[in-house]
């Protein structure tokens, strides 16, 4: 090679080539090489400037002047979907027009929708206040209210031009009790003798009484076993057994809510042959999955993962079930068995959660930071994206601001460069969902910055995740890419992407800059959304970079969202190359 980089000027486009790559000049290319050369094309603005008529009419302008429009000032974005519009929700528009490319947001936040969230209007205040992924634990409510969220969240998407991705998280095979009656907690206080029983009872429940879904409860615990609410939130010593009925002493008093997660401790371990016994996905989880499957749910997420068997199982079922769908599956991180097994589970899966709730119920609290920051970890080197939930701001259930300390943790995941956070009690039946939201908003955003201006992040040592050569050649291509993007400062990443897989690679390196996925696939660009960093776009391109360059830099133009002079790297997945240009 012997062109040096102060040749590399903003105004030229430049292409890896590959023996992809049509454009490449087939002398320049090695084929002993296993990496592309970078050869020289003509300046992009004369080609920019050869196409005048390609300018859509903008479509939305909604701008409150604030930054993010308020819910009543909602211009519908619905665009019928042609080949010369590009697809992108109001809140994105805004926050790009408002803050410019760097500020955006790349930490994505994943909402669990529940009685405080589930009307229409409410889900909009939670897509107008970021949310990327809506989920819906299957422990709760019937498959009917599920449905009519999802048909909600499609109804947004398709209305508001959303791409706001669908989680279904199944209930598992976990011990948990009862529906308490219809009430909407119980209150365990000191010393009080509670009865946990496997009995059938018509409602109301006798006094400080609580029934316990596994049969075999009363059968398995111990006298002088302990007993753990929620993972400790409320603590029992087991004093007595009388046939079905367990009695229990509370030792550590609190609030119980409905459906929570029992786990039973003998000589300070956890006695695990309970969960063992279970099988990970039950056929009531088996006819979620096939609910789940019929809606169109972009994730099923599996509480209680074992190994990478059922995850292999449960992605072949799906593959059988439908055969086009691509519905991702996310191993949920949330018992010993799942620590022991973490690689092989993460490479099974599409995706990952640290799903705290549980894990903290598994293993000492203090060891599930360490577990956090392995997991997380884990993923980005496998390139999975990665879920950080529960009681990210717990107190906010209640109360209106969060606690320091929570403030903290959401800092940590986000520092982490975690994929994704989620809500779950607060989003779901707590008293103030938008502001939990928001929380999560302006902490994720102060962070990041704070971290890319300080330069706090260590490089991660990323090794190869590609199988085959061309996954090589596209790894390396985004690798290189997305340093380049931070060695020149540019102000986004482009990829043009069929699959998303692109996009991944391109996440996976964390740049400095935002990165604008344009996919022609609804359900892509909904998937793309649970990926740090990642700006997904609906667009329909070709096989002609030029032609979707131009097509591009003119529709984000005539909608205000990128500017003459601002630096793009672009890449793509069907020519495997490299541009570097400014917007003309
Ligand atoms: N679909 C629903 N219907 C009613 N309540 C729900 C629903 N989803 C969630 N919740 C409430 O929100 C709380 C927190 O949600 P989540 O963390 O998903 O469940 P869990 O605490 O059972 O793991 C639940 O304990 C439950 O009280
Ligand atoms: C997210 C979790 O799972 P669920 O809310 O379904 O118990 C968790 O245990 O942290
Ligand atoms: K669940
Ligand atoms: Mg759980």
């Amino acid at each position: 090679m012997s062109q040096s980089l102060h040749l590399f000027t903003p105004s030229h486009t430049w292409y890896l080539a590959s023996p992809k790559n049509p454009y490449s000049k087939p002398s320049l290319f090695n084929s002993d090489c296993r990496f592309p050369i970078i050869v020289p094309r003509h300046s992009i603005s004369t080609r920019a400037s050869s196409n005048p008529n390609s300018s859509p009419t903008p479509v939305l302008v909604t701008d409150n002047g604030k930054g993010v429009p308020r819910t009543s000032e909602f211009t519908p974005a619905a665009v019928p979907e042609t080949d010369s519009s590009i697809e992108v929700d109001a809140v994105t528009e805004a926050e790009l027009k408002e803050n410019g490319f760097r500020s955006t947001r790349r930490t994505k936040l994943v909402c669990t929708i529940g009685p405080a969230t589930c009307g229409f209007e409410q889900l909009e205040t939670l897509a107008v206040g970021g949310m990327n992924v809506a989920r819906i634990n299957m422990c709760h409510g019937t498959r009917g209210w599920h449905r009519q969220v999802i048909q909600r969240v499609r109804r947004l998407n398709e209305e508001k031009g959303y791409a706001i991705a669908v989680m279904m998280d199944t209930e598992g095979s976990e011990i948990h009790m009862g529906d308490l009656g219809g009430a909407s907690s119980a209150k365990a206080q000191d010393d009080e003798i509670w009865t946990f029983s496997v009995r059938a009872f018509d409602t109301p429940l006798p006094e400080h009484t609580i029934s316990v879904n596994y049969d075999g409860f009363a059968e398995d615990v111990r006298v002088g076993d302990e007993l753990l609410v929620d993972g400790g939130m409320v603590r029992f010593e087991v004093i007595e057994k009388i046939g079905p009925d367990v009695k229990c002493r509370c030792t550590d008093p609190g609030l119980m809510l409905p459906r929570a997660n029992l786990t039973f401790w003998r000589d300070r371990r956890l006695v695990q042959e309970k969960n063992a016994m279970l099988p990970t996905i039950s056929s009531k989880d088996w006819l979620d999955i096939d609910f789940g499957i019929a809606e169109g749910v972009d994730f099923i997420a599996i509480s209680f993962v074992k190994s990478a068997e059922v995850v292999n199982h449960l992605k072949s079922y799906i593959a059988a079930q439908s055969r086009d769908s691509d519905i991702a599956v996310i191993a949920k991180i949330e018992s010993i068995d799942s620590l022991k097994n973490l690689e092989e589970i993460i490479q099974a899966s599409d995706g990952a959660m640290v799903a705290r709730g549980d894990l903290g119920a598994q293993i000492p609290l203090e060891q599930v930071p360490s577990a956090q920051q392995k997991i997380v970890q884990v993923c980005r080197q496998l390139n999975r994206p990665v879920i950080v939930a529960s009681q990210l701001l717990e107190s906010m259930i209640e109360y209106p601001t969060p606690t320091r300390a929570e403030v903290a943790d959401v800092s940590e995941a986000v520092g982490q460069q975690a994929d994704a956070l989620m809500l779950s009690g607060e989003s779901a039946m707590g008293q103030f969902p938008e502001k939990a939201l928001a929380v999560l908003r302006s902490v994720s955003l102060r962070i990041e910055k704070w971290w890319r201006e300080d330069k706090r992040h260590v490089s991660m040592e990323l090794p190869e995740v590609g199988s085959s050569f061309q996954d090589c050649i596209s790894e390396e291509i985004c690798n290189s890419a997305a340093k380049m993007a931070d060695n020149l400062e540019v102000d986004a990443l482009f990829v043009y992407t069929k699959t998303g897989h692109m996009a991944s690679l391109l996440s996976r390196c964390r740049p400095d800059c935002p990165i604008f996925a344009f996919t022609s696939e609804m359900s892509v660009r909904r998937r793309l959304n649970l990926q740090w960093g990642l700006i997904p776009l609906r667009l329909s391109f070709s096989d002609d970079m030029e032609s979707n360059l131009n097509k591009t830099f003119s529709l984000l133009k005539a909608r205000g969202m990128i500017k003459s002079g601002d630096r793009v790297i672009a890449v793509s997945d069907m020519l495997q190359s490299i541009q570097v240009m400014n917007v003309p």
